[in-house]
């Protein structure tokens, strides 16, 4: 058996590299591991964090708009953006700091620098070599920039989350969950915003009675979604201010422009190919269930191999491949049933899958919808609504997604998801006590299925189904 440096070296610091360090180190393994930038990652540096910082931040405009319909006055609110983003930012500093010393109590080798792969036991790291018995590939995903005249100006998520000063307008080019949650987060804080998708809704990939109602909901707080559109080119004027032409023939001006035009997996130029490391056609490193590549010392997890890229997949799927090579313990996780969320203003949460996939997979269906204004905006007046899905299999009663647009989505179905990964039914769920007077209650108490488009159209030729 050859000696190696370490049991096991990591390159990439983010939530799924400190995961498997971690836990493969309270095996006693001997972990080093490689991170280029600060310790935490995208998640916690660019990503899920600073994000709903600055969600929760934003949010407030509407509470104290809503506090007036229960009798408050509030003198009108002012918001010092230069405040919120040192207080965002001292905090994302303390959770570096957490993060190094959770890596140093797992007894982790925490190595400065970019590290990059030369043979299937060596990674280099700042000109000097380090053997490992396995390597992990946990680089995560960069922004994607299409080539187009000008794109130098814009700003991603990345340059979103460190703006200096607050622009008056913004235009954020795609509808996917980055371009709606930084749409609602700016939309909250007085900037006005203009969003350019390609479809006739956001978030591509959603159930369709999701994708829609959000629309409509943006829509309502004076977001400008522009469909069917995309930027052609932009230019920087003298005073700083962006032009942007669209393939519509408008131009646009804006202070900032916002690119969310999806991300891409961090494998350039760090010696996977030159190994003989298979990578998708979109740079993904192609991985088993195990996450083995297809060099058997070299393991990949988390947005590098682009499977369910969401912090808590590449934590799992860390900890799952720490069980295997060090706890005697082999593990795989399964990719079914995850739930996710967009902090869009309302939010949306979702676990299981959309009713078009549904009906392709599962044929027939029960589809229940409910959309209601909840209690909490009775009082303040606000238009906002909350909408509810439930998609049932209808030979089995199985449920096989749990739906929501509303506050608290996110909070709601993470409790859902528990019950769906253990198969729950619909008349398990009819069986269930509600907790009144909450929104949560409707999802255990709808009664009216949705008529069947396909079913109505065969009985009356030209029907169309309508949601509730
Ligand atoms: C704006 C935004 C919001 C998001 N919001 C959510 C959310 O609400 N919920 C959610 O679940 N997910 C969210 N995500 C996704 C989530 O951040 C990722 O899925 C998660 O961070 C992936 O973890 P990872 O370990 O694969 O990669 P990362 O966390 O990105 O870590 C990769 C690390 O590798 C380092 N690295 C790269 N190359 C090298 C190299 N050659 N040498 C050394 N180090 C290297 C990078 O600097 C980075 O620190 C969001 C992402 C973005 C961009």
């Amino acid at each position: 058996m050859p000696q190696y440096d370490f049991d096991l070296f990591t390159i990439g610091a983010g939530s799924g590299g400190v995961a498997s360090s971690r836990r493969a180190g309270s095996y006693g393994a001997k972990v080093a591991i490689c991170e280029e930038d600060r310790v935490g990652g995208t998640c916690v540096l660019r990503g899920c964090v600073p994000k709903k910082l600055l969600v929760y931040g934003a949010h407030f405009r509407h509470d104290f708009e809503d506090s007036a319909g229960y009798g408050w006055s509030v003198p009108e609110p002012t918001l010092d953006w230069k405040k919120l983003q040192a207080a965002k930012d001292k905090e994302l500093d303390r959770l570096n700091g957490v993060y190094k010393r959770l890596l140093r109590d797992s007894g982790v080798q925490l190595i400065e620098g970019r590290g990059h792969v030369v043979d299937p036991h060596t990674v280099e790291v700042a000109g000097k070599r380090y053997t490992a018995a396995h390597i992990l590939i946990s680089t995560g995903s960069r922004p994607f920039l299409p080539e187009m005249p000008g794109i130098e100006h814009v700003i991603t998520s990345d340059g979103a989350l460190s703006l200096k000063e607050l622009p008056r307008r913004i235009i954020i080019v795609g509808g996917g969950y980055i371009g709606v949650e930084f749409a609602g987060i700016f939309n909250a804080l007085g900037v006005k915003v203009v969003v350019l998708i390609r479809g006739d809704t956001v978030l591509r990939g959603f159930d369709d009675d999701v994708r829609s109602f959000l629309t409509q909901e943006m829509r309502k707080k004076g977001i400008d979604i522009r469909s069917e559109v995309f930027v052609r080119d932009l230019e920087k004027r003298a005073d700083g201010t962006l032009s942007v032409l669209t393939t519509m023939g408008d131009t646009l001006e804006a202070d900032a422009v916002m690119f969310a035009t999806g991300r891409v997996p961090h494998t350039r130029g760090i010696g996977l190919e030159e190994l003989g490391v298979k990578l998708d056609k979109r740079g993904a490193v192609m991985v088993d269930a195990g996450s083995r590549s297809s060099v058997e010392s070299i393991y990949a997890v988390g947005d590098v191999t682009d499977r369910l890229n969401l912090t808590p997949v590449a934590i799992a799927e860390g900890r799952a491949l720490a069980e295997t090579l060090f706890n005697d313990n082999p593990m795989q996780l399964d990719h079914s049933g995850v739930p996710s969320a967009v902090f869009s203003q309302p939010p949306v949460s979702t676990v299981g899958i959309t009713e078009l996939a549904a009906r392709e997979s599962h044929g027939k269906l029960d589809v229940y919808v409910s959309s209601f204004r909840p209690m909490k905006y009775t009082l303040s007046g606000r238009e906002e609504r909350a909408m509810m899905k439930t998609i049932v299999e209808r030979d089995t009663q199985r449920v096989l997604g749990f739906h929501m647009v509303g506050v608290d989505a996110p909070e709601i179905v993470q409790g859902l998801a528990v019950a769906l990964k253990c198969g729950v039914t619909k008349q398990q769920l009819d069986a269930t006590v509600g907790i009144h007077p909450t929104a949560a209650e409707e999802f255990v108490t709808m009664r009216d299925k949705r008529p069947d488009p396909q079913e109505s159209a065969e009985r009356e030729p030209g029907h169309e189904a309508v949601n509730n």
